[in-house]
């Protein structure tokens, strides 16, 4: 039975429930017996081989090498009894993985939170990292002309349609060290499995795993910089978007020693032919796995996404002198279409009639909107910003979501005629621009059977039973694989969240998810076998 979720896309921040907690600290004492019995089965090793050596430098060896043994034995036989899964690979999917995501989650162009946007300093340091970690699971490793950090394998005799695995390395400010990076680590640990294993060679398909230079857009606000020109749906004219110094996307490229620019831009797209699909692991982001008690999840679609800047300009003058009917004060009106924007989106139905003029909405538009519109202004800055004068300008972001399209497209029209008449009526003027649009996108229903069949694989090897459910949510959040499904079909794989929390500290995955999700790519990976 297949429960689906895709109704759901609010984060409602839901009790932790203390069980998957309890089983960590379970966790932690079996890792500390397994870590011993490994210490042993070691110490077992080099005595078994050094015996000789032993017997001649300390001539009682056979004493100390028994007294060895006495103490060895025991702790390995605790140790198997605790039914070690050594075909699990908890060292490397799960403890090698964490111990990275959490090496990946202090690398910060910030002191005190985590922030790495496109091509910073710790952008770079985090590429170096990757690039290793990719070359240590036996991929060949380069990076591209957009910063995006490339890991594959291309196995003798394969086929020529290459699987690609990815997700994105760069963060929001005051990150969590699970959006984006989990996808990245969990592919690598996932190959790294079937090098050391010997398999890796014997895949049907290249696989290679991309790490993303740009997926959320902090620095230049448009998003998918890296996902968008491997693609081939990153327009040119992308190049020369400053960020908030004046420095462009191609003056950041040049910086790092990358000379992309409108000739050679389209050099970076994948053709389609060359491509089986593309695959994604990501944190929820949302409260519906910890909810119903699972790990793992497939992703039905993403909702479609706009960026909008606003500015308004008033009358910048003197706080103590200008006279409350005579201000022209860009705040107060932003403030105002700011509270406007929120009783929109919360009642959209209310504004957004099924036969309007242009943007009009048909009745199925104004439903799914009212389940799955959201807006936030994230971002607000006044000039001059100081306490004692009336700012002269005020910019701020608008950031709508929801699955419907058309749904989208009617809040923006409806939005732009409240802006524009607030704005007369307070005579400041205002200026709406687009700063990114991205369409809801489905994902793929072959990939996604086969995600939900290696999850189910993976559940039962590492409980040992059948697990419920592998539901079937809706992504609110975007994701690199929007981008994708414009080269080829997507499949994703959401992975459990503590509270759904996320774009902050808090965010947190249990590292036995982190070990699910390993497990998960490795088993999807098999079937490429
Ligand atoms: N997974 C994400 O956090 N993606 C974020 N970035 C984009 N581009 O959607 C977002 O804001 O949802
Ligand atoms: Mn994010
Ligand atoms: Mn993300």
């Amino acid at each position: 039975m297949t429960n689906d979720y895709t109704h759901t896309m609010t984060n409602i921040v839901f009790e932790v429930d203390g069980l998957p907690f309890e089983r960590e600290r379970e966790r932690e004492r079996e890792r500390e017996i397994e870590f011993i019995s490994w210490l042993a089965h070691e110490f077992a090793a080099i005595a078994m081989k050094t015996q000789s050596s032993i017997h001649y430098l300390c001539k009682s060896s056979s004493f100390l090498f028994s007294i060895l043994l006495l103490i060895i034995s025991p702790i390995s036989t605790a140790a198997s009894s605790h039914g070690l899964k050594n075909d699990l690979f908890p060292e490397i999917l799960r403890d090698e993985a964490v111990a990275r995501l959490y090496e990946l989650g202090k690398i910060s162009d910030a002191d005190g939170y985590l922030e790495r946007t496109f091509l910073s300093p710790a952008s770079i340091r985090a590429m170096n990292l990757i690039r290793k970690w990719m070359e240590d699971a036996g991929l060949t490793t380069w990076v591209d002309g957009l910063g995006n950090v490339h890991g594959r394998v291309e196995p003798p005799n394969a086929n020529k349609k290459a699987l690609l695995i990815g997700s994105h390395m760069d963060t929001v400010v005051d990150a969590g060290m699970f959006d984006g990076a989990l996808g990245i680590i969990s592919a690598i640990s996932a190959l790294k499995v079937l090098n050391v294993t010997g398999r890796l060679r014997h895949l049907k398909h290249p696989v290679e795993v991309i790490a993303f230079s740009d997926e959320e857009g902090v620095r230049f606000q448009s998003t998918f910089l890296g996902s968008a020109a491997i693609a081939g749906v990153l327009p040119v004219s992308t190049l020369q978007v400053p960020d908030k110094s004046g420095l462009t996307v191609q003056n950041v490229l040049k910086e790092n020693s990358i000379d992309t620019t409108e000739e050679n831009l389209s050099l970076l797209k994948y053709e389609p032919e060359s491509v089986l699909g593309y695959v994604e692991v990501h944190i929820e982001q949302g409260p519906v796995l910890e909810s119903v008690g699972l790990p793992l999840a497939v992703v039905k679609g993403i909702a479609g996404q706009t960026r909008l800047k606003v500015t308004v300009r008033g009358s910048q003058g003197h706080a103590g002198t200008v006279p409350m009917s005579m201000r022209q004060d860009p705040l107060v009106a932003a403030a105002e279409l700011i509270v406007s924007l929120e009783t929109l989106c919360k009642n959209p139905q209310d504004f957004i009639s099924n036969d309007g003029p242009d943007g009009n909405c048909n009745a199925m538009s104004v439903k799914s909107l009212s389940g799955s519109l959201v807006c936030t202004v994230g971002e607000i800055s006044t000039w001059p910003s100081a306490s004692n004068v009336i700012p002269g300008q005020v910019v701020f972001t608008v950031d709508i979501r929801t699955i419907d399209d058309v749904g989208r497209e009617a809040i923006i029209y409806e939005l732009s005629n409240q802006m524009h008449s607030l704005c007369d009526r307070r005579s400041v003027s205002c200026l709406m621009e687009r700063k990114h649009d991205a369409n809801a996108v489905s994902c793929d229903g072959g990939l996604n059977s086969q995600l939900k069949t290696a999850a189910y694989a993976a559940l039962k090897r590492m409980t040992g039973e059948d697990i419920g459910d592998v539901p079937v949510l809706m992504s609110g959040a975007g994701h690199d694989a929007m981008a994708m499904s414009h080269l080829t079909k997507i499949g994703m794989l959401f992975v459990r969240c503590r509270g759904g929390i996320s774009h902050s500290p808090e965010e947190h995955v249990l590292e036995d998810d982190v070990w699910a999700a390993g497990l998960a790519i490795q088993a999807f990976l098999e079937t490429n076998l």
